[in-house]
């Protein structure tokens, strides 16, 4: 790349809460002339003009179409992740602008991170370390049981990739695995892990005793767990939650624990993000909430890096790009 002049590509920020992460941001100089909003927004005309791709880290910078009418020579967005709610894909073609993803990356720390969820909340982890730090409460109250998760029914909705990988997790815990996708069965990987297809949701709903969500949030996905789904819940069952927040119905989950129409939920998203510190869900001994952390591994992360860098260099090299996402 010597005596070329580098593309360049808008981020956010570097470092602080929601920035690119430093060692990245090194790894990125290198390949890209990085400009983050604040320069660009302090030198609209020229830069606007120079800038050829965002990498989007963690739904960040916001991308709007006035941002879209100030870059006239963008030609990809590469967003971290696999999900894909917080871009308007219609938008971005319009503009003629291409987007990429991180699906298959993400797809076994998050499959990690719902096994941790289910095991932690069926067996009271956050509420066994208080007490056992706790120097006021009985050590072990007589009553103070979990759940079995070893040999228990678990209901995926979404058999996707990190579906899939969660039912993989799942058959290792000898447990009876139902799944219900809303499009398509798939009878060869159904198989592999030994999961059983139901068509009507109500059915995994009624039989499972955890109830994972593993779906990507759409229209039709927009608060698929409402109270009605609750209510087809066992009393005893526990709701894990590692796809969107705005999958479940929050009012209706809150009213559900309360009154224990379900056990408990564990939940690694939420709307929002953070919730407000007087949320009811935070005042809840049956809930356990992580701070949308799914793919947060150093690893996983680092691979995100490459693999946005090989998307916004074949975007701009007029290649196929590796994830793109399809309209
Ligand atoms: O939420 C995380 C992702 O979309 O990968």
């Amino acid at each position: 790349m010597e005596g070329q002049e580098l593309p360049c590509v808008l981020i956010d920020c570097i470092g602080g809460k929601h920035g690119v992460y430093e060692d990245h941001a090194e790894f990125l100089k290198e390949r890209f002339c990085l400009i983050t909003m604040k320069e660009y927004l302090e030198n609209k005309n020229f830069l606007g003009k120079k800038i050829r791709a965002i990498y989007m880290w963690y739904h960040r910078p916001v991308i709007n179409e006035e941002l879209l009418q100030s870059l006239p020579n963008l030609k990809i967005v590469a967003s971290s992740g696999v999900g894909i709610d917080h871009l308007d894909l219609n938008l971005l073609s319009s503009y003629g602008v291409k987007v990429s993803n991180t699906p298959f990356i993400v797809s076994t720390d998050t499959a990690d991170l719902g096994m941790a969820l289910m095991l932690a909340s069926s067996r009271r982890l956050v509420e066994g370390h208080q007490m056992a730090i706790s120097p006021d409460t009985e050590y072990f109250p007589a009553n103070w049981l979990g759940a079995e998760v070893s040999g228990a029914t678990l209901g995926i909705i979404g058999m996707g990739t990190i579906g899939y990988k969660v039912a993989e997790r799942a058959k290792a815990f000898e447990m009876k695995i139902l799944y219900h996708n809303r499009k398509q069965r798939n009878k060869e990987e159904e198989h592999a892990v030994g999961a059983t297809y139901c068509k009507k949701i109500d059915d995994l709903l009624q039989q499972a005793d955890f109830v994972m969500l593993a779906v990507n949030l759409t229209p039709q996905t927009h608060k698929l767990i409402g109270k009605r789904e609750l209510q087809l819940m066992k009393p005893t069952a526990i709701l894990i939650n590692i796809s969107r927040g705005l999958v479940v119905d929050q009012d209706a989950l809150v009213e559900a624990l309360q009154n224990k129409v379900i056990k408990a939920a564990a939940l690694d998203v939420t709307y929002p993000e953070p919730l407000p510190r007087d949320h009811p869900l935070l005042k809840l001994k049956n809930v356990i909430i992580t701070p949308h952390i799914g793919s947060a591994t150093m690893k996983t992360r680092h691979l995100m890096k490459e693999n946005m860098t090989e998307s916004i260099q074949a975007g701009l090299a007029g290649l196929p790009i590796p994830n793109e996402v399809l309209l």
